[in-house]
This record gives structure tokens, sequence and C-alpha cells, in this order.
């Protein structure tokens, strides 16, 4: 990408759910709620119609159609075309919308967002997914992507509530809850949601809040495991045996995500995968009122304990 002078990063929110769950209808409720601002939208579809575009709302600055099939699979390059134009001055937004095609993985779009050279102008925000209240239980028996999407995201909109009943919700936010423990979630109609759902770090507080949590659930196909250790880890190693799993078992391992304690280092470390990619990201002191302890939460299929237990072990600090 073209350097340029340096100026606040863009932020991104990147958008996916199943197809129709309901993400063009949250767009436009997000389009209203920037008024005002320059906001740019990229939109892709998968196979050969093209984009809703036309049902985005007329609040949009400049909508790029991705059309040539799924953005995490062919369009890496296309995106990085479209990324590399939004930072000429001339078409800076104050605010860039990804929608994923409805059958997209995130992780890969995410993963792009974590290249050094777009790192330095995009940040991104959240993933946000769509879940439709009235058949996400039926879409993730039968599908791979509903639940890569779910893993993959920090935030989690339960849309069509009206379309069931009450007690029904409160199950369906319990099944997401069992597959993607780390993510706030929120009910909504239409794509309503309240402004705190956008800013809040719920899932980090989350994780924060019950650190030490030896809980396995299983979901159709789906576990997700927590993981606790009160020995500080070794950066290098984690890092190493982490990014190796991840790249070998990425069609198992959907998500890993956690606090950790790395030796030598004061601060408090949020360590994430995006993707294939693992990164690390400073979080500050450790607050007074916890204990310095890892933890760290895995979500895929297949996942053995005692494997993952074995290799984390590998890592931890002499
Ligand atoms: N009953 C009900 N219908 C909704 C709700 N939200 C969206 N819809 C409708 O569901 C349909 C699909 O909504 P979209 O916003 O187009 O969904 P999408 O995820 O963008 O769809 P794809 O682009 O196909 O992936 C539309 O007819 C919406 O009007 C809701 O909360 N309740």
């Amino acid at each position: 990408m073209n350097p340029a002078a340096p100026l606040p990063r863009i932020p991104v929110y990147l958008l996916t759910g199943f197809l129709g769950s309901g993400k063009t209808t949250f767009l436009n409720t997000l389009l209203q709620r920037w008024e005002g601002k320059r906001v740019v939208v990229i939109e892709n579809e998968f196979g050969s119609t093209s984009i809703d575009g036309a049902l985005v709302s007329a609040a949009v600055n400049q909508v790029y159609e991705l059309a040539n099939g799924c953005i995490c699979c062919s369009l890496d390059h296309e995106l990085i075309e479209v990324l590399a134009e939004l930072i000429k001055p001339e078409n800076r937004p104050d605010i860039l919308v990804i929608e994923a095609s409805g059958v997209a993985d995130p992780g890969t779009v995410g993963a792009i967002f974590k290249r050094e050279d777009v790192l330095q102008y995009f940040h991104l925000e959240k993933i946000i997914a769509l879940a439709d209240a009235e058949n996400v239980a039926d879409r993730l028996e039968e599908t791979v992507e509903a639940g890569r999407q779910l893993v993959a995201a920090d935030g989690i909109i339960i849309n069509k509530c009206d379309a069931v009943h009450p007690d029904y919700l409160v199950e369906v936010q319990q099944q997401l809850a069992r597959i993607n423990p780390i993510a706030s979630y929120v009910f909504a109609r239409y794509g309503q949601v309240p402004d705190t759902f956008l800013t809040q770090e719920v899932s980090r507080e989350r994780l924060l809040l019950q650190p030490l949590a030896e809980e396995e659930t299983h979901t159709p196909g789906l576990k997700s495991m927590v993981f606790g250790f009160k020995q500080p880890f070794d950066r290098d190693k984690l890092s190493a045996v982490l990014s190796m799993r991840l790249f070998v078992s990425y069609a198992q391992l959907y998500r890993v995500k956690g606090f950790v304690d790395i030796q030598g280092q004061p601060h408090r470390w949020l360590l994430q995968s995006t993707g294939k990619k693992l990164t690390f990201v400073d979080m500050g002191p450790w607050p007074e009122t916890l204990p310095r302890q890892s933890a760290l939460v895995f979500i895929g299929k297949g996942l053995e304990r005692l494997a993952m237990q074995r290799m984390l072990d590998q890592a931890l600090a002499e």
C-alpha cells in the first residue's frame, strides 16, 4: 500500500451472518446512526447475483461491490485494491463497513486487517455476526460456515426476535453462548441494537470476570474449552505452538482467545487468533482485583482436551 502521512486509523466493522439473517437490515440501522459521517460500505455476494447494494440505504456515501466470489476465498487482492483506494485523501471514509457474503469465513477476512500494511491505516473495531433466531440452530447443524461466523464474532446479534417465542430465545442464546462464550450478545428486531453494543468491550470483560472456569460444552459439532494457568507463559514458545496449531489444524480450530500472563512482562496480554494469524495486544497493567493468571478459550471441532493441555504446557515458562 502507498505510504501516506499518519492519520487516525479508519475504524472498520465487519458484518457477517448466514444468508438472510438480517445483515443488510442491520447495516441500514448503522447508516442512520452514523448520519453525517462519510461511511463507505464494501459488499460482496457469493455466486452470480449482484449485491444487495440497491437495498442499502441512500445514506451511505459509497458502496463497493466485490461480486466475483466469496470475499474470504478469492478476493483478498480485490479487497486490498479497494482498501488502497480508500486511503487516498479524496476517498478516505470516517467509517468502513464490510458486509461479508452470507457464507464467508470472517476469520479469514479479519486476518487481512492484521497485515502490517493494512493495520497502519485501518482498525478492525468489531466483528459482528447476525444470527436469525428462527433458524440459527438448524444452520449450525447443516453448515460449517454458520459456526465459523459465530465463533469469529466479538458481538452477536440474535435477530428476528419477533419471529419466535421468548422461551426459545433464551435457549438460542444459551446454545450460542456455549459455542462462543467470549462474545457479547444482544437480542434485536430488524437489527435495532443499543449504542452500547457497538462500543462496549463486553467480551474482554467476560473473560476478565470468569478467568478460570474449567468448562467444556458440546453442541452439534462444535466445542469450546477453557484452560487456566497459574504459571506464566514464555511468549515465544506460546506463539510458536499456537501458530503451528492454527496453521496445521485450521479446519478444526476456529478460534483462540484469552488473557495471558507472560514471564518478564508486567502487563496483561490479550491473545487472539483471526483466521490463521495470532496476535498479542498489550492490555496495560493487571487490574489489582485480578490474580496474575492466564485463561485461554479454544473453539473448534474435534478438539482433544488432553492434546491441547499438553501443547500449552510446553509453552509455560521454566
Ligand atoms: N420478522 C423479521 N424479519 C426481519 C428481521 N430483520 C430482517 N428481516 C427480514 O429478513 C429478510 C432478510 O434480511 P436481510 O437484511 O436482507 O438479510 P441479509 O443477511 O442481508 O441477507 P443476505 O444478503 O441474503 O445474506 C428481509 O426480508 C428482512 O426484512 C427481523 O428482526 N424480524
